[in-house]
């Protein structure tokens, strides 16, 4: 599945067209798609729908047609001039006897559920003048309101705020990234009937499905022993973060890793999990953490200003490494690729800011580019940049266009110490038990947020999203999980 902007989705729709599937079909497809999603999320209001000019306007006049056919009680408030395809779904509309009144005719009715269907991605440019007093007027009125595509305005200012947001034939990034996010409410996608070539493009980016990270998942044979499934050697423990990699090895357990071994600086406050191998170092020159049984290291976690020495010693025992936190330095980085080791990086916007020379704040603003430019600048490693949502990039080969990944797990609850930490044990495990770097980045990800949701609520501790794990593998591998996208309930509210 892919995440589109506007503009990529309306080159989808214009390569349907081009392979000869009508417009109108898909129109038809999307209207009655809204329609079913509000009957069913909204049984009994009275339904006022507000359709723009463009398609848009024209899935809300096909929504009010059906909705008026199953007995609901509608009213079409569109502005004038229609043309094409939402031309002649309004012509269907007043087939049916229903009369449409001048958008400047509406005016808050209580009780009434709206259907935005004002604009969606062919917005150019802010709301100004009527159409802004428009949505100011709909705002102040506190109504619920559906919207078709995209809550009508986004991603400018004004915008109108959705309870509900069904989504035409793929998500788009305001449904995904903040602020447009809050503004869509509960989202729900709805396929329309578009050609799978004319959906597909690999410049975008990928998003995280169920069915997807769950072909990720390694498969344990009967006979599988604790050195045959992966063992991960986890790397830090100075300065004040004596729990970081307490968290990390706790992950890495929790993600299945045979055995996990923690090296740390002898006298350091650091207590492992009771399963963890310790590694008490008095000297970090490497020789230390040689003959540590591991397929793959995780390093930087509560490290400081030793986390450097530290890379460079885990550096030499050529095993996959995920780099993290203090360890996250250009040279540090660019020593691993230069050696060849498959590498995963795993920065906040802060130290992505830091190895890109930009601040957290914009990084932040633009996770996709930024995600993109680390990709560039570290080519071969897969790039983790952690936020609301994770953002993954690859580069396969110096000065390649990065492929884009976009998780789609994980809430807010999950800001809280120590997040960061686990994540790093989960992906640690994973390129131990034998995934590549981006399966690995991916699919820890994707099952770190998957074990926050499963807990969602305020509060939640890192260790707590560690000892979820066993049980968002679970679910994922049975099928349990559906995306926040779905219409119907989580599958694991069945018995
Ligand atoms: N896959 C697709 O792309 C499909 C799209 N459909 C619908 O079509 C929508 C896109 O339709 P359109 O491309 O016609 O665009 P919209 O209906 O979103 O808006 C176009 C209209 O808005 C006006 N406009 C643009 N910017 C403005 C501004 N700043 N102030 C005032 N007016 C402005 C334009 O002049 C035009 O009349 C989608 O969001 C979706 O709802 C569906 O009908 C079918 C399939
Ligand atoms: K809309």
């Amino acid at each position: 599945m892919r995440l589109y902007t506007s503009e990529a989705m309306r080159a989808a729709d214009a390569r349907a067209v081009g392979l000869g599937y009508p417009s109108l079909l898909l129109m038809e497809a999307a209207g009655r798609a809204v329609a079913e999603v509000v009957a069913r999320a909204y049984p009994s209001p009275k339904i006022v729908v507000l359709c723009g000019k463009g398609n848009n306007g024209g899935d809300g006049l096909v929504a009010a047609r059906w909705l008026r056919l199953w007995g609901r009680e509608v009213e079409v408030y569109a502005a004038a001039g229609q043309e094409g395809d939402a031309g002649l779904a309004r012509s269907a509309l007043e087939a049916h006897g229903l009369k449409i009144q001048p958008l400047e005719a509406w005016a808050p009715e209580p009780g009434s559920l709206l259907v935005d269907a004002l604009f969606g991605t062919g917005l150019r440019g802010r709301l100004e003048g009527f159409w802004a007093s428009l949505v100011a007027q709909i705002r102040a009125s506190g109504l619920p309101t559906v919207a078709v595509d995209l809550p009508s305005g986004l991603p400018y200012e004004p915008h109108l705020e959705a309870e509900l947001t069904v989504a035409l034939a793929g998500l788009k990034t305001e449904h995904l990234f903040y602020p447009a996010r809050s503004a869509c409410g509960r989202v729900v996608l709805v396929p329309i009937g578009m050609p799978e070539p004319a959906l597909v493009s690999p410049a975008l980016p990928e998003l995280l499905t169920p069915d997807g990270m769950r072909r990720l998942l390694p498969r344990r044979p009967g006979n599988a022993n604790k050195g045959s499934v992966g063992r991960v050697l986890v790397v830090g423990g100075q300065a004040i973060y004596t729990g970081a990699p307490t968290l990390t090895a706790l992950a890495a357990a929790r993600s299945g890793a045979g055995l996990v071994t923690v090296a740390y600086p002898a006298g350091s406050a650091v207590q492992p999990p009771l399963e963890a191998i310790r590694k008490p170092l008095q000297d970090w020159s490497g020789e230390g953490l040689q003959g540590a049984k591991a397929e793959a290291v995780a390093v930087g976690m509560g490290t400081g200003p030793e986390g450097v020495a530290a890379a460079r010693a885990a550096l030499e025992l050529g095993l996959p490494t995920l780099v993290d936190a203090d360890a996250l330095q250009v040279e540090v980085i660019d020593a691993y690729l230069q050696a060849r080791l498959p590498t995963v990086i795993t920065p906040h916007p802060g130290e992505a800011g830091r190895l890109l020379g930009r601040s957290a704040a914009e990084v932040a603003q633009q996770p996709l580019e930024s995600a993109a430019l680390l990709a560039r600048r570290f080519p071969g490693a897969a790039v983790v940049l952690k936020g609301g949502p994770t953002v993954m990039a690859l580069s396969p080969v110096p000065d390649s266009a990065p492929v884009l990944a976009v998780n789609t797990t994980g809430n807010a609850a999950m800001a809280s110490g120590g997040m960061g930490d686990v994540l790093s044990g989960i992906i640690a495990a994973y390129l131990a038990a034998g995934l590549e770097p981006w399966d690995a980045a991916r699919l820890g990800v994707y099952l770190h947020g998957l074990s926050g949701d499963l807990i969602g609520k305020v509060g939640m501790l890192a260790h707590e999203v560690a000892e979820g794990l066993p049980e968002a593998v679970w679910r994922l591998s049975k099928g349990r999980v559906r995306g926040f996208w779905a219409q119907e309930p989580e599958a694991d509210e069945a018995p």
